[in-house]
């Protein structure tokens, strides 16, 4: 774990007078710029990702940033949006985004779980099949005018063995779906996961892929995740045997890929995402796979469907303005997590600072030096920060969250009333 640079202290709470400024990049679904419009916020939406020095540039003064897979967040980027109170990943993976230096310039970071999870889990069973009887390469030979009318090679996927890597909420309904297909479903996982329908866990990488005719790969971009098939683990596999990515691109050894697939001791491969990847619809894309045989490639596609998009933009959306309403931060996933009842009538200040001894003394003891009465008070803390939200009397409201502003320990204050 790195260690955490603290920005210097803002001493002043973030300005949050007039509208709350939004940019949403990648193409993030309409649905989300709507909810947030409503709520009067000023929305810019980009159709593509940001490089790091632009999104720096451009990050000042905005309020809310959207994103999805393709544009990387790095602590350079964070370090003058001194406005920013909050990013939306409109996606699963947060590994774009530093999330520590995230939590330590006060900024809490809120994804979309499950929205996307069954277009996953669909897409990887269509490719189960498209391999299995090499549809692309007939239907490729029958656009170019060529009859090739062959089952050599060609399977049934029923009673063929299924090897999940990753049994989360991609893998677990990728093995049911499959199931119903007549597929025997194997998992492996680092963690103990309940085994749905017949699907059987083993207890070593290596188990599963001495008995998969398909391997599938479900896990997050990791530093143990990192080339996790890599040329050892492809020889390990069937002969024959099909591999499919839609996880991570950074998860298999691309030209190690490409050497089992030229050897033919793999029977082909659907990739889905690459390590690196264009950042719009406009860019190049060159990888070693092309025009391999019995290869499907797709451009980071998985879960872009129309209702997963619409779902995402409203879960996030609403992650968002839970925050910026009440400084609900359930399901950030690099922030202490918090969620408090609003009090009517009381306006309340949201806090983020370093996590050392003595900050609720000295927050406490402005609002005592100010005579104000607290309403509600609860803070939660990791081991970076600590994240309180404090109800207070209106009248006082303001002098408490300017003089907390003022504090060396801390990063992030402002007021919603
Ligand atoms: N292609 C796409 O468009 C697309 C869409 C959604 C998600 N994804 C990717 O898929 C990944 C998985 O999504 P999910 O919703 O199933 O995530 P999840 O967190 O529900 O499941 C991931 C599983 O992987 C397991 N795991 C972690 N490290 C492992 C290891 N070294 N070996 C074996 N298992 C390990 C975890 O214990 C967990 O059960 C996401 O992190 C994201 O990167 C891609
Ligand atoms: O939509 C995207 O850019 C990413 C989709 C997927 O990889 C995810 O992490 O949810």
């Amino acid at each position: 774990m790195s260690t955490p640079r603290f920005p210097p202290s803002p001493r002043r709470p973030v300005s949050t007078q007039g509208p709350l400024r939004v940019m949403l990049l990648e193409n993030i679904h309409a649905s989300a710029q709507e909810m947030l419009k409503a709520e009067g916020f000023e929305v810019e939406r980009l159709s593509a990702a940001l490089k790091p020095e632009e999104l720096a540039e451009r990050l000042k003064g905005v309020h809310l940033l959207g994103i999805r897979s393709k544009t990387t967040v790095p602590e350079e980027a964070l370090k003058y949006a001194d406005d920013l109170l909050a990013i939306g990943a409109f996606c699963i993976g947060t590994n774009q985004i530093d999330l520590l230096a995230s939590s330590v310039h006060g900024v809490p970071v809120f994804n979309a779980p499950f929205s996307n999870t069954r277009s996953v889990a669909e897409m990887v069973l269509a490719e189960v099949v498209v391999l299995t009887r090499q549809l692309f390469d007939r239907s490729r030979e029958v656009h170019a005018g060529q009859w090739r009318k062959v089952a050599t090679g060609s399977h049934e996927v029923r009673g063929k063995t299924l090897g999940i890597i990753g049994y989360g909420h991609i893998g677990s309904q990728l093995g049911v779906l499959a199931e119903s297909l007549g597929m025997r479903v194997l998992y492996y996982d680092v963690m103990t996961k309940l085994p749905l329908g017949n699907s059987r866990s083993v207890p070593t990488l290596n188990a599963l892929l001495a008995e998969s005719d398909f391997v599938t790969l479900h896990v997050p971009a990791m530093a143990s995740t990192h080339l996790m098939m890599g040329p050892e683990q492809l020889a390990a596999m069937k002969p024959g045997a099909c591999l499919i990515n839609a996880s991570r691109g950074t998860v298999v050894d691309i030209p190690a890929l490409a050497q089992a697939l030229r050897s033919k001791h793999l029977g082909g491969a659907a990739v889905d995402v690459y390590p690196e990847e264009p950042e719009g619809n406009s860019d190049g894309f060159v990888t070693e796979l092309q025009g391999l045989p019995n290869v499907v490639l797709t451009p980071h596609i998985g879960g872009s469907t129309e209702e997963a998009q619409a779902s995402i933009g409203k879960e996030v959306a609403t992650s968002l303005l839970k925050f910026v309403k009440g400084g609900a931060t359930t399901g950030a996933v690099n922030f202490p997590n918090v969620e408090a009842p609003i009090n009517p009538g009381t306006h309340r200040i949201i806090n983020v600072h370093r996590n050392t001894p003595g900050v609720l003394r000295d927050i406490n003891r402005i609002v005592s030096d100010l005579n104000a009465n607290i309403h509600a008070q609860v803070l939660s803390t990791d081991a970076n920060v600590g994240y309180l939200v404090m109800d207070l009397d209106q009248d006082v409201s303001r002098q408490v969250c300017e003089a907390i502003a003022g504090l060396e320990t801390d990063i992030k204050t402002r007021i919603v009333s």
